[in-house]
């Protein structure tokens, strides 16, 4: 028996501004950050669970609160009882009676579950000795179906058959982890094409890209037309056709822009444009897509899409053709699941969101789960990958042949270093003190 004696909330913020990573249409100069959550327990085992919630720099204040106002869920409570009863425990936290009315299971409070639920499976698969992907991959069908909550899905997805659906997918789990191990999952790279990169930025991180093996690169898009051409241009002018180009706007058009737009930008032939419009639009993705398909253009999103209802929708409308789940966006690993099943049930291929901090570190064992567990197939499903940050977590993601390598640590690879923990903090951490000195920051 283990019981939650503490949770401890961070705001982590690194200055990526600073150099333009990360920028696109619409967060024009991220500071990417976190809600960094630890939870440490009396079992007297040392292990302790580390989660966070990716962010942009302002605002993250405001999510280390909700995290705080959450915690009086979880200390307290026995480690056997959550794990024992995740689903109950899933709703507890997002239908708190009062505390629900400020989402409910969207926004801010719902990023803080995502750092919390994420501690909580970080600390399940280390007490279990296994990297999360395995930990999932190894769980019978009825467990790990147990901790979805299929409250607002079940039209589209019972327990039944998503148990029905795991376990059709157990012959052949062998194979696939052997194959995964031995190869990796397949990634493409958005570091090479931040919006407000320059251009001879842009040519060099290319050249390296193609250096390295990446045949797949993702470009912002959105902020101006003429500006976009020339960019896809001359990244095309870079990498080529036989490799493949994504474009990704952020949200920044309406719906029949963002059809007029990417009929211009058809010629470089993107894969997908990504985010055209809002996020809560399924009805506008559909439109889009049916216009753009015809064009070999496939519509994807999901790094916003708030919970499991919204991608029910995007799924049920054909709104969506690429499904980019989000580690943090949603609530954590549990309703991330659900998502993946939902997705496999409509024959719509997972291509996991990453970047930010830590989101790499984590969707690497999603996008795992989904080939060996779920999907069962590799066609059209890449991982995303950025190159920021990764050397602030004790574990940090490998990259081989343009593809991540399995993680082996236990646990979901969440972990930061404690000096990354400690001088990050913001305001007050060195690093932070530092740049307000410099004056490159201006102290809140
Ligand atoms: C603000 C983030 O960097 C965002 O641009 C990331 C993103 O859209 C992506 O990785 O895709
Ligand atoms: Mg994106």
């Amino acid at each position: 028996m283990a019981t939650i004696t503490a949770l401890k909330a961070y705001d982590l913020r690194f200055p990526t501004s600073l150099e333009a990573h990360g920028s696109d249409a619409m967060h024009t100069d991220p500071d990417y950050s976190c809600g960094y959550v630890v939870i440490t327990t009396d079992a007297g085992d040392g292990l302790e669970g580390h989660g966070l919630t990716f962010t942009c720099g302002r605002g993250t204040e405001v999510v280390l609160v909700a995290i705080q106002s959450l915690s009086f869920l979880l200390v307290g409570k026995k480690l056997e009882d959550i794990y024992g009863n995740f689903s109950g425990f899933w709703r507890a936290l997002t239908s708190e009676s009062q505390m629900r009315w400020i989402g409910p299971e969207k926004g801010v409070i719902h990023l803080a579950t995502a750092a919390i639920v994420n501690a909580l499976w970080d600390l399940w698969a280390k007490r279990e000795g296994k990297p999360l992907w395995k930990l999932l991959v190894d769980m019978e069908p009825e467990k790990l179906v147990s901790c979805i909550d299929f409250r607002y899905i079940s039209d589209v997805l019972t327990k039944e058959e998503a148990v029905e659906m795991l376990k059709k997918n157990q012959e052949g789990k062998a194979d696939r982890e052997k194959e995964m191990l031995e190869k990796g999952y397949p990634a493409y790279i958005t570091s090479a094409g931040w919006l407000g990169y320059s251009e001879d930025e842009i040519r060099r991180r290319c050249r390296e890209g193609l250096a390295q093996g990446w045949t797949r690169f993702k470009v912002k898009v959105g902020a101006d037309l003429a500006d976009d051409v020339r960019r896809c241009g001359l990244i095309r002018e870079e990498i080529g056709w036989d490799n493949t180009m994504m474009v990704d706007a952020n949200q920044r058009w309406d719906v029949q822009e963002s059809i007029d737009h990417m009929k211009r930008l058809a010629e470089f032939k993107p894969l997908w444009i990504e985010e055209p419009t809002s996020p809560d639009d399924a009805l506008g993705h559909a439109t889009i897509a049916k216009a753009l398909n015809p064009l070999g253009i496939g519509v994807a999103t999901g790094e916003q899409c708030q919970n499991r209802v919204i991608f029910k929708q995007m799924l049920q409308a054909g709104g969506l053709q690429f499904c980019q789940i989000d580690s943090c966006r949603m609530g954590g690993v549990n309703e991330v699941v659900s998502v993946i099943l939902m997705a496999a049930k409509f024959g719509v291929p997972v291509c996991p969101h990453a970047g930010g901090v830590g989101l790499c570190q984590m969707v690497q064992h999603l996008a795992v789960f989904d080939y060996i567990s779920v999907s069962a197939s590799l066609d059209n499903r890449v991982c995303e990958f950025a190159d920021h940050l990764h050397e602030n977590f004790k574990e940090a993601i490998v990259i081989k042949n343009a593809s991540y390598v399995l993680p082996k640590a236990a646990g979901y690879s969440t972990e930061m270093k404690p000096e990354s923990i400690r001088d990050y903090q913001y305001p007050n951490g060195a690093v932070w003190q530092q740049l307000f000195k410099e004056g490159k920051f201006t102290a809140p």
